[in-house]
């Protein structure tokens, strides 16, 4: 049996809902090996952020070495990038070491309000990691501030897709979850046509790491072997459980369920 690799280049989640941990949680649950180069320990609970500590530069760049150098992966994903160094350096790597398979999920905010991303680390993120992309994962503020349109509309989020595509990443899906209405809508643009993955909205406050948990969950698929439009589809069932079954863990936005995907029989 060959095992699949994934890598995750994130931050890390002392509250084990999003960032690394669930990155690392759900790849386990994909059947896929986990890696990771962690890019800031955050001291966070389901409360918020209480302290937000950037790893260094060459800690960054010796955590992707020794996994490339040793180990491999087969797709890998990034999450809290927090600084333009740390933008530049990943893409740098990435460039270095002939990664394809990059799903980039471009966190910016906690759901608390607490930036993961420097603001001047935008221009970074756009134009030295965009291009590098086989797919990248926004909410819709962040597909917002990429594109620097305001979505209030399914032809809106079409249009920043297009935006965003043009930056040079070959897929954009624009996440649905800040949207109203029964129904969560996820929009995928593969630089042709669009594709739209739909789940029944939860009424819940435990969303804590959705974002995180979908692009790896994607990410996982595609180590895999699965097209982009596949690892969608897995990934929204991934979320969806994640979700529908909750774990009800601290007194503010809790943690999704990890297990629930495979408990329910995917794999
Ligand atoms: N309340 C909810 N019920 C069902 N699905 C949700 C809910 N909130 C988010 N999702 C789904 O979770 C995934 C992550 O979405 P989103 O919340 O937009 O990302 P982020 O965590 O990056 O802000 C998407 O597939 C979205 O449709
Ligand atoms: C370390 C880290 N990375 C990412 C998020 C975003 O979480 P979400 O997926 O809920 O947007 C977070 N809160 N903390």
């Amino acid at each position: 049996m060959t095992i699949k690799k994934a890598m995750t280049i994130a931050g890390s989640d002392s509250g084990g809902g999003a960032g690394i941990q669930a990155d690392l949680k759900t790849f386990q649950e994909l059947g896929v090996f986990g890696t990771s180069s962690i890019t800031a320990v955050t001291a966070q609970n389901t409360l918020g952020v209480h302290g937000v500590y950037p790893m260094s530069v060459d800690a960054v760049e010796k955590q992707i070495d020794a996994v490339a150098s040793d180990i491999g992966l087969d797709a890998l994903k990034t999450g809290m990038l927090f600084s333009t160094e740390i933008i530049e350096a990943v893409a740098a790597k990435i460039r270095e070491h002939g990664f394809k398979n990059v799903i980039v999920d471009p966190v910016m905010i906690a759901k608390g309000g607490a930036p993961l991303l420097q603001e001047e680390a935008m221009e970074a993120l756009k134009t030295k990691l965009l291009p590098l992309a086989l797919v990248v994962t926004p909410n819709i503020p962040e597909a917002e501030a990429i594109s620097g349109m305001s979505i209030q509309s399914v032809e809106d989020k079409k249009e920043a897709a297009k935006a965003i595509a043009s930056l040079g990443v070959k897929h954009v899906l624009i996440k649905g979850g800040h949207d109203e209405g029964e129904i969560t809508y996820d929009l995928l643009y593969d630089g042709e046509s669009f594709h739209t993955f739909s789940g029944k909205r939860i009424n819940t406050k435990d969303t804590h790491g959705t974002g995180c948990t979908f692009s790896a969950a994607m990410t996982a698929a595609i180590a895999k072997g699965a097209s982009v439009r596949t690892a969608a589809e897995t990934a929204k069932q991934f979320i969806q459980a994640a979700i529908e079954d909750g774990i009800h863990i601290g007194s503010g936005h809790g943690p999704t369920n990890h297990w629930a995907y495979r408990q329910r029989g995917g794999c």
